[in-house]
């Protein structure tokens, strides 16, 4: 069985539910770890009231004991703490004529889902759409994330996160090795490395926030210590790099996504792009560079795996954009809502995670047993493979 989650939950309801399924026995959770996992995403400068409402931990309700897995299907909770305040609006039906059909949401937001949710789905409440399709869902998809996070790290597999851009605002280049740069980014509030780069994304993002805007930008994830070989080239939906790509995508508000060099590849001729094959006793074999960030035939190539996202602006402003009410059809100037100004730092944690779960379920392919230690035995067996080879 191969490695998958489900998630479930509203925004403003009770709480955010995942289950996790086809992961072996044995494997120790640290729960602290995943909690801290779950802050991290919360922090980032630019964002919204509601993150200082919420104090995200997962609870672990099936699966587990003694702190590590039985086998069993892993069952996560991430409670809603606004939901008190909501209680009335998500559970009071808002019919017509009642005080309470003030409430329903008739006003859809130009870039997010309320109208294409409410024709597709006949929801005359388009809070039945938004509802579902907020961020809030990536706080479970980030718990699930580090159970992968943490199976991965058991193999010596890493992963650092960073953000690259913020609007107009560019993160230099570094050097920095991945231990160092998850410590730096950690102590940041826009994730970057440089204090310097740090002041200007944030005065930055003041600034688009007085002008009641949103801004997004580009986010980078690097993994290291992936074995040469997971994902194959013998079926398109085997292709793990295109697995990672519609990961990627599937966070809300991204819009495009980049492996290594990505789109500099159209630009450049064949040579500036291909990383030449070197051979060591001590690596193997492994690449003089790393442009396409790990990946040749849908396959890792044991170099370290780049991938970047782009998110684009927050739909929600506070500045009118112009759309449509589905009740009288007439335009509308969009009313101010609670929202971001810009959360492109806690969606660099929600890549983190996205990535881990890909390349977790990938491993298991390759590697799968019940347990760890039956995992261990094949994963050791294949090291000596590729040492011989
Ligand atoms: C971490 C995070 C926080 C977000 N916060 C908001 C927000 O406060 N307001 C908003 O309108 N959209 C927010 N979004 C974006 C919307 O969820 C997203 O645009 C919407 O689901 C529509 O999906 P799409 O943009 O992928 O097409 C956030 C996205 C992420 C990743
Ligand atoms: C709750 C989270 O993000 C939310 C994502 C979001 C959206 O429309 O995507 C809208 C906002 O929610 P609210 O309308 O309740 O303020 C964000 O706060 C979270 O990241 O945990």
């Amino acid at each position: 069985m191969s490695l998958r989650y489900l998630t479930a939950g509203e925004t403003h309801g009770p709480q955010l539910t995942a289950i996790i399924e086809g992961l072996p026995s044995n494997l120790v959770l640290d729960f602290e770890a995943l909690n801290f996992e779950l802050a991290r995403r919360q922090k980032g400068y630019g964002r919204g009231r509601r993150m200082q409402i919420e104090k995200d931990t997962a609870q672990i309700v099936g699966g587990v004991r003694h702190g590590y897995t039985t086998g069993a299907p892993v069952a996560l909770v991430v409670e809603n703490s606004d939901w008190k305040h909501w209680q009335n609006i998500m559970n009071i039906e808002p019919i017509e004529g009642t005080d309470e059909e003030k409430r329903r949401v008739h006003r859809p937001r130009p870039g997010h889902a309320d109208l294409n949710g409410g024709l597709k789905y006949n929801l005359k409440d388009l809070r039945n759409v938004l509802e579902r399709s907020s961020a809030r869902e990536t706080a479970v998809r980030v718990a699930v994330g580090a159970v992968a996070k943490q199976l991965l790290e058991r193999f010596g597999i890493r992963i650092a996160g960073q953000v690259i851009r913020i609007g107009e605002i560019e993160a230099p280049p570094h050097q920095l090795p991945l231990e160092e740069l998850a410590r730096v980014t950690e102590a940041s509030s826009v994730r970057v490395v440089d204090l310097e780069t740090e002041k200007k994304m944030e005065e930055y993002i003041d600034k688009i926030k007085a002008e009641g805007d949103s801004i997004g930008g580009i986010v980078e994830c690097i993994v290291e210590g992936v074995p040469i070989g997971l994902g194959s080239h013998v079926q398109y939906d085997r292709k793990l790099d295109g697995r990672i790509a519609q990961a990627v995508m599937s966070i809300n508000a991204f819009k495009g996504v980049e492996i290594g060099i990505g789109f500099e590849a159209g630009t450049l001729p064949g040579s500036q792009v291909h990383d030449e094959i070197l051979y060591s006793q001590e690596r193997g074999y492994y690449r003089a560079t790393n442009r396409l960030g790990g990946f040749e035939g849908g396959m890792t190539n044991g170099m370290p795996v780049v991938v970047r996202g782009v998110m684009k602006p927050i739909p929600t402003l506070y500045k009118p954009l112009q759309s449509v009410d589905i009740d009288t059809r007439e335009p509308f100037a969009a009313q101010v809502e609670r929202s971001d100004a810009c959360a492109v730092p806690a969606a660099s944690v929600v890549l983190e995670h996205v990535v881990a779960w890909e390349i977790a379920k990938a491993f298991l392919e390759k590697f799968g047993g019940d347990s760890i230690e039956e995992i261990e035995r094949n994963y050791q067996n294949y090291l000596a493979q590729l040492e011989s080879y």
